[in-house]
């Protein structure tokens, strides 16, 4: 960054300076801008703070203005400041650091303007005053803009977060995240909770004789009817591997017990199509029903569905067993 005249000798007029337009005494802005380095910049050359923060403004050329790249902060959002405009508004106004990395984007020409004197500019002029006001009000507009819009994406990313990619079913990051809840709203308000654990039947037979694909489409039949199965209240998850688990919230024990009856017909009546020529053999699960009881956390109740999980396996599988 080169000094190559002052704002007085150069050749730029205050009509280039969008800060300043409809301005009402020019001379008066003149004279005060009069001693103002015109700095010289080359494409992709930095521009460098000093202690002091400094009012920036484009004449010739164009900068890059990348967010907060000291704090860590930094989100990809690069702005353009194009003649006319300026940047460093805000740190001069409020005397902090400028913590924004400018770049020439194109060999560019700037005039610097120090702190003290854009205070006594907003003394002299109305019009900069009121144009200062105007682009600090609009900054604050997208950066609120753009606040929502990465709240919105942070929430999608982390529903996106708990739900299996195989199946859409919620995932275990899910299941940690709900369960206990769904165990504390159950015991502080008396209301039943059922599991239902879930484990595909010979599964590894399957995936051996079928291939891995018919497998992952026979995990997503499965998931199709546990989920068409259930009331918008109830919760489908993929626990890992085979093995899946429903929960039914205010759902006694032979409630449950009948809606895994059901879940296990349609288990076994479901075609797995591998391609639509070729339909896959039916697939059957087990399943091992449990309700929460008094003093119980949500391990316990998962453990005692995956007891009676195990006895419907040692029964025969394609059957219900409960606790
Ligand atoms: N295709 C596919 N297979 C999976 C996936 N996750 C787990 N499996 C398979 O599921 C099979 C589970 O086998 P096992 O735990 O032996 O149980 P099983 O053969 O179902 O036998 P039982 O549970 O006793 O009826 C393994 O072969 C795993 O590779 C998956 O995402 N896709």
């Amino acid at each position: 960054m080169k000094q190559i005249s002052t704002f007085g000798s150069s050749s730029y007029r205050i009509s280039d300076l969008q800060l300043l337009r409809n301005s009402d005494d020019d001379a008066a802005i003149a004279k005060l801008l009069a001693n103002c380095p015109v700095m010289r910049l080359k494409a992709d050359e930095a521009v460098t703070e000093s202690n002091r923060a400094h009012l920036y403004i484009v004449l010739r050329g164009a900068l890059s203005v990348a967010t907060d790249t000291r704090t860590g902060m930094a989100d990809g959002t690069v702005s353009k400041i194009l003649p006319g405009e300026s940047i460093g508004e805000q740190s001069v106004l409020d005397e902090e650091a400028n913590l924004s990395s400018i770049t020439a984007l194109d060999d560019s020409e700037l005039l610097v303007i120090e702190a003290d004197l854009v205070w006594k500019l907003i003394d002299e002029s109305n019009a900069l005053a009121r144009n200062l006001l105007r682009l600090l009000s609009f900054r604050i507009r997208a950066a609120n803009a753009q606040l929502r819009r990465r709240q919105k994406l942070g929430e999608f990313y982390r529903q996106l977060s708990m739900i299996d990619g195989l199946t859409g079913l919620y995932n275990r990051a899910w299941l940690n995240d709900l369960l206990p809840t769904m165990v504390s709203t159950a015991h502080g308000s008396n209301a039943p909770l059922a599991l239902i654990m879930i484990d595909l039947d010979h599964f590894k037979r399957f995936n051996d004789s079928h291939g891995h694909l018919a497998g992952d489409q026979a995990l997503r039949t499965a998931a199709q009817v546990l989920s068409g199965a259930l009331r918008p209240t109830d919760f489908a998850v993929r626990y890992g591997g085979e093995e899946m688990m429903v929960l039914l919230p205010d759902t006694s024990d032979k409630v449950a017990v009948a809606v895994a009856e059901r879940l296990c017909e349609r288990m076994q009546q479901a075609t797995v199509f591998g391609d639509m020529r070729l339909p896959l053999p039916h697939i059957t699960a087990s399943f091992g029903v449990a309700t929460l009881q008094p003093q119980q956390n949500e391990q316990d109740l998962i453990a005692v569905a995956d007891a009676a999980l195990y006895r419907a396996k040692e029964e025969g599988r394609n059957r219900v067993a409960s606790q």
